[in-house]
């Protein structure tokens, strides 16, 4: 279980995240959801150890993640954040390998089996034919699935992703994320596709100006009042034979700029 209790951050004087309990449940998959600034990556930077929260605490299985040593934190969590290392003179296999680490003693060499789940990882992802292409030569899409890799080769007992659809086309978005629902860890992942975040999470957890708008099971909080308050769109909500499917539209069309004005 991954658990925020009582999280706020401020950059400088700005408070953007007030006081928040985030609860992400054992072998669930929790989704991030909320406008843009609305604090998600803030709050995935807390409940990674990247930043300390300016008060409140995180737990990893009811363990505060200030206690844990860094290698044994990564050997816990693994994160997917939005930038990437781009400009590293690495190749793939060097830069997934790097996931590894955590499981190496500080000299020694990369063993066989590093490399067989080095290598399954990349597989995993749809990206075994980049091993040996230069990390910063990629595409957006390849770097995220390689980012991704990385994560899974870590062989976390949580992960935490923060937009890892971003740059992905569309079949990869659902083999991805129908991945991760099979890894069937504890995972927290912000997403703004409100019909993925449906499918594939099993809670969520809806920011608004860095407070808590909604948090619990998909079909009870992503009701069209409550995304309608939050995003400021019209939505229908179809429950169809695959699930909840969510159509959008401006609420206001009339006062939306004429493309010829
Ligand atoms: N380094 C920074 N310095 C100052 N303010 C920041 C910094 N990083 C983020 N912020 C502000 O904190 C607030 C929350 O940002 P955050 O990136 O957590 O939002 P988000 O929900 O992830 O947004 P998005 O959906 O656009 O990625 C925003 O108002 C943002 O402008």
């Amino acid at each position: 279980m991954i658990e925020g209790r009582g999280l706020s951050y401020a950059y400088g004087a700005t408070t953007v995240v007030r006081g928040i309990d985030v609860r992400a449940e054992s072998g669930r998959i929790l989704g991030l959801l909320g406008p843009n600034g609305s604090g998600k990556t803030t709050v995935v930077r807390m409940l990674t150890g990247i930043v300390a929260p300016r008060s409140g605490h995180v737990l990893l299985d009811g363990r505060p993640l200030r206690s844990f040593a860094h290698r044994e934190l990564a050997r816990q969590i693994a994160v997917v954040l939005q930038e990437s290392s781009g400009d590293l003179p690495m190749t793939v296999a060097d830069m997934v390998m790097l996931g590894r680490a955590p499981h190496q003693s500080t000299f020694s060499r990369n063993s066989a089996e590093d490399h067989r789940i080095a290598a399954a990882a990349l597989r995993r992802v749809g990206a075994r034919h980049l091993a040996d292409r230069t990390f910063a030569g990629l595409s957006g899409g390849e770097k995220q699935r390689v980012m991704i890799a990385r994560a899974l080769a870590q062989r976390p007992e949580h992960l935490v992703l923060d937009e890892p659809t971003n740059h992905l086309d569309i079949r990869f978005q659902h083999e991805l994320l129908t991945m991760i629902r099979g890894l069937g860890i504890t995972t927290v992942i912000v997403l703004h596709d409100l019909n993925l975040a449906a499918r594939y999470c099993d809670d969520v957890l809806v920011l608004q100006q860095g407070d808590v708008v909604a948090h619990g099971p998909c079909a009870d909080v992503l009701t069209p009042g409550l995304l309608e308050g939050v995003y400021g769109v019209g939505v229908e909500r179809l429950e169809t034979s695959r699930g909840i499917q969510f159509l959008f539209h401006p609420l206001e069309a009339a006062s939306m700029p004429s493309p010829t004005a």
